[in-house]
């Protein structure tokens, strides 16, 4: 089985084009929603965040106060390399656990957001980029309504800017209406299944 991570900055569309590899039958771990699942499972980590911000990093009902963490973190980079050095390693141990099952398929989908940023790409064979610019990338997410611009923006700015990922990846998918995403994507499902085969 060969690992395939696929990254992008914040609204690039990483997370749709993913879910189209997974219809496709790739299996797709999703280290976003990997990493708020051991947020709230992990005991360890979650003493860890308590230390760090505080009670307020969970609701009554022990749910992930995310909103309360976002605005600890995201405009202060000392804080969130606090935070990420506690909730990577855990996705790290979630993603090699979850790899296990999948021994036998020809390959499988990491989708991080990090995954330059955070060394998560060393645990891959290939890495793709999916693109689009900022502009687009700031009225997506501001569109699926959880943060306002200013604070994507925030975020993006704590992100390695696009230009860098697209010289460090092996593989590009164009998000930005210039050329339709699902073409590019069989394309290269065609290619991971060949690489796979000659593995
Ligand atoms: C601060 C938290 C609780 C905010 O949750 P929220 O639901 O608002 O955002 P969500 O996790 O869905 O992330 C949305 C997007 O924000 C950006 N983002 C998230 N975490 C980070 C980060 N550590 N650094 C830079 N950008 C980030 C990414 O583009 C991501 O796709 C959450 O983002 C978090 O716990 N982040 C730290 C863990 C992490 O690095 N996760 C991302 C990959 S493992
Ligand atoms: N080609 C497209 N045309 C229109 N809308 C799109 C397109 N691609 C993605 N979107 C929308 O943009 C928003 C952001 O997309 P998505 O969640 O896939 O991005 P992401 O890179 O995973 O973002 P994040 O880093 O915030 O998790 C979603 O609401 C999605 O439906």
């Amino acid at each position: 089985m060969i690992k395939i991570g696929i990254t992008g900055n914040i609204g690039s569309g990483k997370t749709t084009v993913s879910k189209v590899f997974a219809l496709l039958g790739v299996p797709v771990f999703y280290a976003d929603t990997a990493a708020k699942e051991v947020m709230v499972k992990d005991a360890e980590l979650m003493e860890g965040l308590v230390k760090l911000f505080g009670k307020e990093s969970y609701l009554e009902d022990g749910v992930l106060n995310r909103k309360y963490i976002a605005s600890k973190v995201f405009n202060n980079p000392d804080e969130l390399a606090k935070l990420n050095a506690l909730v990577h390693p855990a996705v790290f141990r979630a993603f090699d656990n979850w790899a296990v099952a999948y021994a036998d398929v020809p390959y499988t989908l990491k989708e991080a957001a990090l995954m330059f940023e955070s060394d998560s790409y060393k645990m891959c064979d290939y890495t793709i980029v999916v693109t689009a610019p900022l502009e687009m990338r700031l009225q997506r997410v501001v569109g699926r309504d959880h943060i306002t611009r200013e604070e994507a923006l925030a975020r993006d700015a704590r992100q390695m800017n696009e230009e860098e990922k697209i010289r460090l990846a092996d593989y590009r998918i164009w998000n930005d209406d210039s050329r339709l995403v699902i073409p590019q994507v069989l394309e290269l499902h065609q290619q991971f299944l060949k690489l796979a085969a000659g593995k």
